[in-house]
């Protein structure tokens, strides 16, 4: 759909409006009586939630590309059907074809105070050429006070369909070196920093010293994530996601400032590595992620 059919449909005075940048991409803008929020329609990204009195609670690169066919850095990239590298030998893209593909709003409504967006993928020619020729995503999005972000992924096919997925979401932190999170002391995690091995779980809250990029694998657990410079505590509770990954690449990435790592933390909901998802002939699945954010008090 076009800009202006876009804002024909779907436009809710006030509340959501869609624009487009200089390099073609159209976004929707957000506004309800409690949060603000931004998502692209290119990987229906969401690249920025702002509950009101809150600082920004999702971490968008400055200088993150904006370009057709191009990921964004920031905000929660949705990473289908497999998560990083490829892992059957074939070429494609980093984290899967979803989150560089125009998804199609399907769904807009105010309830009560929230807003309700669902987006959807169908194959297209890239996924086709991937060997991804049956399948349909839908991504749900609510948007308040909290942020729900659901997404469903239905096997049209008459074999079964393997796949991973994320919520590769990238939350806003003060400072990385005073951030810890919580929920994963006692599950054991592959370490992608140090040639994809096994370590043992670490029994004590997740602190950072240097680049982290970890797969937990068998668990559902929520996840807090403690911002000790920022005062707040970040919120991830998960439905039918097995796998967190907790990711900071401890330097500048190539679409990133400088400096730009020490505020940010990724605390992905995922399904991946052993918690790869197969789904049978006419199956749906549906993983979720609710993100609430509260204020700490000052401890003196
Ligand atoms: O650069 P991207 O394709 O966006 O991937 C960014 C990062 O995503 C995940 O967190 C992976 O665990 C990392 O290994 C990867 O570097």
């Amino acid at each position: 759909m076009e800009l202006t059919q876009l804002n024909e449909h779907f436009a809710i005075p006030g509340v959501l409006a869609f624009h487009q940048t200089p390099s073609g991409l159209i976004y929707a803008d957000v506004t309800t009586p409690h949060a603000t929020a931004t998502i692209y329609l290119q990987g229906a990204h969401l690249t920025a939630w702002q509950p009101a009195g809150e600082q920004p609670v999702l971490f968008l690169s400055r200088k993150s590309d904006f370009e057709q066919g191009k990921p964004i850095r920031g905000g929660a990239p949705i990473a289908f059907p497999w998560f990083a590298n490829r892992h059957d030998g074939k070429a494609g893209p980093s984290h899967g074809f979803a989150r560089i593909q125009d998804w199609t709003l399907a769904f807009a409504a105010l309830a009560g105070e929230d807003l309700h967006l669902t987006f959807t993928l169908a194959p297209t020619a890239m996924s086709r050429e991937l060997g991804f020729d049956n399948f349909r995503l839908a991504y749900r999005l609510v948007i308040g006070r909290t942020l729900t972000m659901q997404l469903a992924v239905a096997n049209d096919a008459a074999t079964p369909l393997v796949f991973e997925e994320a919520l590769h979401t990238y939350y806003a932190v003060d400072d990385i070196h005073e951030v810890t999170v919580t929920g994963l002391e006692p599950t054991p995690f592959i370490d992608k920093t140090d040639a994809m091995r096994e370590k043992p779980a670490a029994h004590a809250p997740l602190s950072f010293t240097g680049p982290t990029d970890r797969v937990y694998q068998n668990t559902a657990v929520t996840c807090v994530l403690h911002d000790g410079a920022g005062r707040r505590r970040i919120t991830v509770a998960k439905t039918n996601s097995n796998t967190t990954v907790v990711f900071n690449p401890w330097k500048a990435m190539a679409d990133m400032g400088e400096d730009e790592w020490h505020e940010m933390l990724c605390v992905e909901t995922v399904n991946a590595a052993a918690n790869t998802v197969t789904l049978a002939p006419g199956e749906t699945h549906a993983m979720q992620a609710v993100v609430s954010v509260e204020k700490t008090p000052l401890v003196n």
